[in-house]
């Protein structure tokens, strides 16, 4: 039996870091998607190991079914129904196994996926035998919620083969989970975070299972309808960073720091609030536009600034700022920050030689560009074989 699963990456519009330590963020799921198949081993397959192939870092990983029992020894009494959270002492023990694989330095960072694999994997099907193929859309470690899109669309393949949800398969096409399972895959898959993370707000995987666009706040999330096209060049530095150190970091200046850094988190709610509810507005004219993307902008640089402040900028996302300024165009990290990826505002009016000029310049740089669309579906599955 065979399942896919497909999950958005998303961009953060505003909130980043703060929405880790209680103020409300706002995000927009984009149409790249990491995709995962489980096909499940028949008795005349004769395959008693579970294998998993990730294809954007080339790497196989195989285990027999023995060897799953012996390091995940609970997975026999396995609940897909109630996600729980992997142990520290788990998480290092899969970590010591996975040194037979050799896994390359500069793929180091990959660990700490195959430890949430396996983690929902037994968590949710216990320990049957498969083979698992991932592949993604998006650049891995880059700010646009590759980890999420990995947990939810690994939640929502290994669900959809359990007993705990109910997907109709006879429709045809990509199938969205009901409200109440995407509830569960959405538990399952902040569990999966947790575990790449460390301490994540929960922002990314809930809006790569719900799509669109999401106002998100404590765990808690609000809907919010675009009035206005918001149309958002990404710019990928290419420098490597990673979400769990980031995050700490910020942490620790909070320790040290505490009024100042609670003031700047204040100040960030106060920001996403304004520009939710610039979006959710109606304009009618095209002046109202232009005033509504000049308060944006404007929103954007100072949470540029905070970001700063929380000490995840970089030289490279510095580059980016200046480079789109020169076009009048402003520019803020997305996601952990620390290079990744940097949004930039392109305003309804602006002209195509003026997008493709701009584009031309950060190239230049040795970045990448991309205009992704905004908003779109969430987590979706189908029994292949169905188009
Ligand atoms: N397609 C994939 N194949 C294997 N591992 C993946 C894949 N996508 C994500 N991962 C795991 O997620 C890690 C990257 O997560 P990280 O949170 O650092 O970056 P991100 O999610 O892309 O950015 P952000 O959290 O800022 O949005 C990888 O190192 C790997 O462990
Ligand atoms: C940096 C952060 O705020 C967003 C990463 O996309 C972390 C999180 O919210 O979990
Ligand atoms: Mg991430």
């Amino acid at each position: 039996m065979e399942v896919r699963a497909r999950a958005p990456g998303k961009i953060i519009l505003a909130g980043e870091h703060a929405v880790v330590h209680g103020s409300a963020a706002v995000a927009a799921s984009i149409g790249l998607y990491t995709s995962v198949s489980v096909r499940l081993s028949s008795p005349n397959d004769n395959d008693d190991t579970l294998t998993l192939h990730l294809m954007d870092v080339d790497l196989e990983f195989s285990w027999p079914i023995g060897r799953i029992k012996e390091m995940l020894p609970d997975s026999v009494n396995n609940d897909a129904s109630s996600p729980a959270t992997c142990c520290e002492e788990t998480t290092k023990f899969i970590l010591t196994a996975l040194k037979d694989f050799k896994i390359p330095d500069a793929k180091i960072g990959i660990a700490s996926g195959v430890i949430a694999f396996l983690w929902l994997y037994t968590s949710i099907l216990g320990n049957k035998a498969a083979k698992v193929i991932v592949s993604s859309e998006l650049p891995l470690g880059a700010g646009l919620g590759s980890s999420a899109a990995f947990c939810v669309s690994l939640s929502g393949a290994l669900l959809a083969l359990s007993d705990s949800v109910q997907v109709d398969f006879d429709q045809e096409g990509w199938v969205s989970f009901g409200e109440k399972d995407q509830q569960l895959a959405n538990r399952w898959a902040f569990e999966g975070e947790k575990i790449i993370h460390g301490k994540p707000s929960g922002i990314d995987n809930t809006v790569s299972i719900f799509g669109n666009m999401i106002k998100f706040k404590s765990g808690v999330l609000t809907c919010i309808k675009s009035n206005m096209t918001l149309k958002m060049l990404i710019t990928n530095t290419k420098v490597g960073r990673n979400t769990k150190a980031l995050v700490a970091g910020v942490s620790e200046r909070k320790n040290r720091h505490p009024d100042a850094m609670t003031s700047v988190f204040t100040a960030v709610e106060f920001i996403s609030n304004e520009f939710a509810s610039i979006i959710q507005s109606t304009s009618c004219s095209d002046d109202e536009v232009v005033e509504k993307e000049h308060r944006i902008r404007e929103l954007m640089e100072m949470n540029q600034g905070l970001l700063q402040c929380m000490g995840v900028s970089h030289a490279s996302i510095e580059t980016v700022l200046q480079t789109t300024c020169k076009y009048q165009l402003t520019s803020k990290l997305t996601g952990a920050g620390g290079g990744g990826c940097v949004l930039t505002l392109l305003p309804a009016l602006l002209s195509a030689t003026v997008i493709d000029k701009v584009i031309r310049e950060l190239e230049q740089c040795g970045f990448q560009c991309l205009i992704a669309e905004i908003g779109g579906n969430g987590l979706e599955c189908r029994f292949d074989g169905r188009s």
